[in-house]
């Protein structure tokens, strides 16, 4: 009996999971857009229309949908192609970074140092780490610098009378491949009114690409990392590890909370010791 009905219907079980795929990666890509509300409300509308008039057998509703469907299609295209070039290029990025373990431990280890010491001396500072999608586009509103990433550069670019310290580094490969980058500022409406434009820029970022996003608040030292356009805010010196380590090391991304292995807390910069980050 069960063996007739997988015989007949294995071939809609495969298609029902293939599409619930697709929907699931093309929601997964596009949810962090500006569109994205509007389109899963104007979706909702369209199916509800659909039953309603098929149900009731609403005629000319019926008329206006079909006739309507490709000039929305069209009109939805042109609308939100920004919200579509971002959401392609994160279907298309791997989300994984291009350089070897061994090499991703040990920059995983400076780059926690170095804005930890940022952190505990309240140098504001914003950094963007590459994944599968390239930054080439930000990198060139700043200034190149390709050079070996370490907590000491860090601090030099990110000192507040230096020249380069307005705007963001962004790290490639684990390497810095510029500074003074302007990111985009994110659209979305903050719940908390007191987010600047260092904060708005790194969930803007990520909200066009793949990148994490690290900014170290001038005013009160809190790290914040973001992934997806989505913020964490306040990190204590441990929670700060432990999430580079989640996304470097083992590859998780935001949403999924496994813990991660603990990195070292060594601290070369620093006078003070191992304490944890002051928070908001
Ligand atoms: N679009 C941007 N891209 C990159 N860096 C930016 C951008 N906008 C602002 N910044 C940087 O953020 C700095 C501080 O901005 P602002 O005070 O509004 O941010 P904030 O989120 O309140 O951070 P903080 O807590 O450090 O004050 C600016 O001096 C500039 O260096």
């Amino acid at each position: 009996m069960l063996l007739k009905f997988l015989q007949d219907h294995w071939r809609h079980g495969i298609e029902i999971l293939l599409l619930a795929t697709c929907i699931y990666q093309i929601y997964r890509a596009f949810r962090a857009t500006r569109g994205a509300q509007i389109l899963v409300g104007l979706g909702t509308i369209l199916v509800v229309l659909t039953l309603v008039s098929t149900l009731f057998q609403f005629e000319v509703i019926q008329w206006i949908i079909t006739r309507a469907a490709a000039i929305l299609a069209f009109a939805l295209i042109v609308i939100f192609q920004p919200e579509l070039r971002t959401g392609l290029a994160r279907l298309g990025s791997n989300r994984l970074f291009s350089f070897s373990n061994k090499r991703r431990l040990a920059f995983v280890e400076r780059f926690a140092d170095a804005v930890i010491n940022l952190s505990k001396k309240r140098v504001g500072a914003l950094f963007a780490i590459q994944r599968g999608i390239r930054l080439k586009d930000y990198l060139d509103s700043g200034v190149v610098l390709d050079a070996q990433f370490s907590p000491e550069l860090a601090m030099a670019v990110f000192y507040p009378k230096a020249p380069l310290h307005d705007g963001g580094m962004i790290i490639a490969d684990d390497r810095v491949a510029g500074a003074a980058c302007v990111f985009p500022v994110t659209e979305r409406q903050m719940q908390d009114r007191s987010t600047g434009l260092r904060h708005r820029a790194a969930i803007g970022l990520t909200e066009r690409t793949d990148a994490i996003a690290v900014a170290v608040s001038e005013e009160t030292g809190g790290i914040s990392i973001c992934e997806n356009g989505v913020i964490q805010r306040n990190l204590t010196e441990k929670q700060f590890r432990e999430k580079l380590a989640e996304i470097f090391i083992s590859g998780k991304s935001n949403n999924e909370t496994e813990p991660a292995p603990q990195l070292g807390r060594k601290d070369p910069l620093s006078t003070s010791g191992d304490s944890d980050m002051v928070s908001d």
